[in-house]
């Protein structure tokens, strides 16, 4: 008998202390518990967030979310979302709040993490150390690497194709053509141009590898957002991920490799066409930290997979993200044909014209720092990025200790998962008025207020911003503005097929059905 009392007493006691620590103080007692809740259950749980992700609603969800509710959100136990900048994505990221481990359940490679996906910032700072200069604004505009990469490309590969189209009277995918044109552009620079890709001339090479790449993406759920399901079911036998997207990982681990090896066969030389510049830069950079260290040499496998996952991840986040800004831009301007008359009279302004094909065979290019200086393609590159951002989801980072203040409300606890997301920030209507309309006037100097301009870039956050921004927004911005000026010199563009344009809700964007196909016409 006093047994059984002693034993229900035990068990009581567990329940209440269970209601408490699940219940009563994070629905009521925790300062996560002033934040508006996204949904009714988010104190509790964060089960329902999870399933509108596994459904992919994580975008439209927080973003409805933010619409009800203001610039704060929570949505889960320990989760919160931001949609602000005083307060919000100025605390955050440039505060330099640490990533989440969501980065490297998902991005790892080569059994090691990069720049990208390391959590801790001071191994972050050290790696971004090596790499910030080579993709530097300034570095870039008068790197010949860069100068050769751009002329082969243009000039050799994609407007060749494009002239080609015009005269067969044959319609483009331009979807798959941009991911062809940023490959070969960013594996270029990273490996050496004669060691790079040649995506765009190579079709079918290009198709089987952007497939591989692309399959795993419904897949990326299951490390982001559930790694302790994927675990449990592993050891039970069941399988979440399909196998062939290990056979997937592996090719690409393997091509990701391959560039390295070839790379490394080049590291002494000093020809335009082979020297591989962001691989030797790295290479060299690691290698000099590894002997400041007065340790002994790293054993060369480890430096090479260290190198590898590094370049990998600019190869993916170099391609897959410019590739898909260009295609909105394209499909945007095609809706618009007097827009693109005026972005032609603005183009045929650079000295030389880049017309195609070329008046005396000459290879020479404008300068990237005058095709910089146009106002309106500047405005229509930045408005595709902010209507279309490759990068509109979530971007994880965790609360330092021992708490903080964010958006008015204080001491949120350590190790409070928080998320901004470049769609929403980009959908605020005071600072962007009628979001959803693709509009480049409002970044034009002599149609707005200096004011409203700061504010609008204050809030642009295509390419996130503080320590951990991304290191190769400038190539990327080069290469489009590049692109987009060598085609609407030449030609006109109009829309044969958008089916399924809208963009998938998650990370990294595609349009649904995967192709944008266009007509060229000679201008
Ligand atoms: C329009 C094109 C691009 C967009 C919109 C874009 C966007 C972004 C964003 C939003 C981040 C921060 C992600 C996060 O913290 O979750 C990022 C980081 C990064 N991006 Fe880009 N990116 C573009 C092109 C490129 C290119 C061309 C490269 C390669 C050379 C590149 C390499 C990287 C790397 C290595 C990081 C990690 C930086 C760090 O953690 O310090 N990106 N990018």
């Amino acid at each position: 008998m006093a047994v059984s009392a002693i034993t229900n007493v035990a068990a009581i006691t567990c329940v209440l202390v269970l209601t408490y620590k699940l219940i009563i103080y994070p629905a009521f007692l925790s300062p996560l518990s002033k934040i508006p809740n996204a949904h009714w259950t988010a104190p509790i749980s964060p089960a329902w967030i999870i399933w509108k992700r596994y459904q992919a609603l994580n975008n439209r969800t927080i973003q409805a979310a933010h619409e009800r509710l203001g610039p704060i959100v929570r949505l889960g136990p320990s989760e919160i979302s931001i949609n602000c900048v005083d307060g919000g994505i100025k605390s955050v990221y440039t505060g330099g709040f640490e990533k989440h481990e969501w980065y490297p359940r998902v991005f790892g490679s080569f059994g090691t993490v990069s720049m990208f996906t390391m959590t801790d910032n001071k191994a972050h700072s050290s790696r971004k150390r090596l790499l910030s200069n080579i993709y530097s604004k300034s570095f870039l505009q008068s790197s010949p690497h860069i100068h050769l990469i751009s002329e082969t490309i243009m000039l050799d590969r994609f407007l060749p194709l494009i002239y080609k189209a015009v005269s067969d009277n044959a319609l483009v995918d331009m979807h798959d053509l941009n991911q062809g044109l940023t490959m070969d552009f960013v594996s270029s620079y990273l490996y050496g141009l004669a060691n790079g890709t040649n995506f765009l001339q190579d079709e079918a090479f290009r198709r089987r590898m952007l497939h591989l790449y692309q399959c795993r993406k419904p897949f990326e759920f299951y490390h982001q957002e559930v790694p302790d399901l994927l675990a449990w079911t592993k050891k039970i036998g069941l399988r979440l991920i399909p196998k062939w997207c290990d056979e997937a990982n592996e090719v690409l681990d393997a091509w990701g490799l391959g560039f390295c090896n070839q790379a490394d066969e080049c590291m002494t030389s000093t020809k335009l066409e082979t020297e591989p510049m962001v691989y030797k830069q790295l290479k060299q950079g690691i290698t000099k930290q590894q002997k400041a260290t007065g340790l002994p040499d790293e054993d060369p496998k480890k430096q090479k997979c260290e190198i590898a996952c590094e370049l990998y991840d600019h190869l993916t986040a170099g391609h897959e993200t410019s590739a898909v800004a260009l295609t909105y831009l394209f499909w945007e301007l095609s809706k618009q044909p007097e827009l693109q008359d005026e972005l032609r009279k603005e183009l045929l302004t650079l000295e030389p014209r880049l017309t195609y094909p070329r008046p005396n065979s000459s290879r020479e290019l404008p300068s990237p720092k005058s095709i910089d200086a146009l106002p309106l393609l500047e405005a229509i590159v930045t408005e595709t990025l902010r209507l279309h951002a490759p990068i509109p989801g979530i971007q994880p980072r965790v609360t330092p200790s021992p708490s903080c203040t964010l958006a008015g409300y204080s001491d949120i606890p350590a190790n409070t998962r928080v998320n901004a997301q470049a769609y929403s920030l980009h959908r605020n209507p005071t600072v962007y008025p009628e979001p959803e309309s693709w509009e480049p006037t409002r970044w034009l100097k002599d149609q707005n207020s200096a004011a409203e301009l700061e504010e609008r870039r204050r809030w642009f956050w295509a390419f996130g911003s503080g320590g951990r921004m991304c290191v190769g927004s400038n190539l990327a911005l080069q290469e489009m503005k590049l692109a987009v000026a060598a085609i609407y010199t030449n030609f006109k563009t109009s829309i044969v097929n958008d089916d399924d344009i809208e963009a998938i809700d998650a990370y990294t964007v595609k349009p649904r059905g995967e192709k944008l196909i266009l007509r060229f016409e000679n201008a």
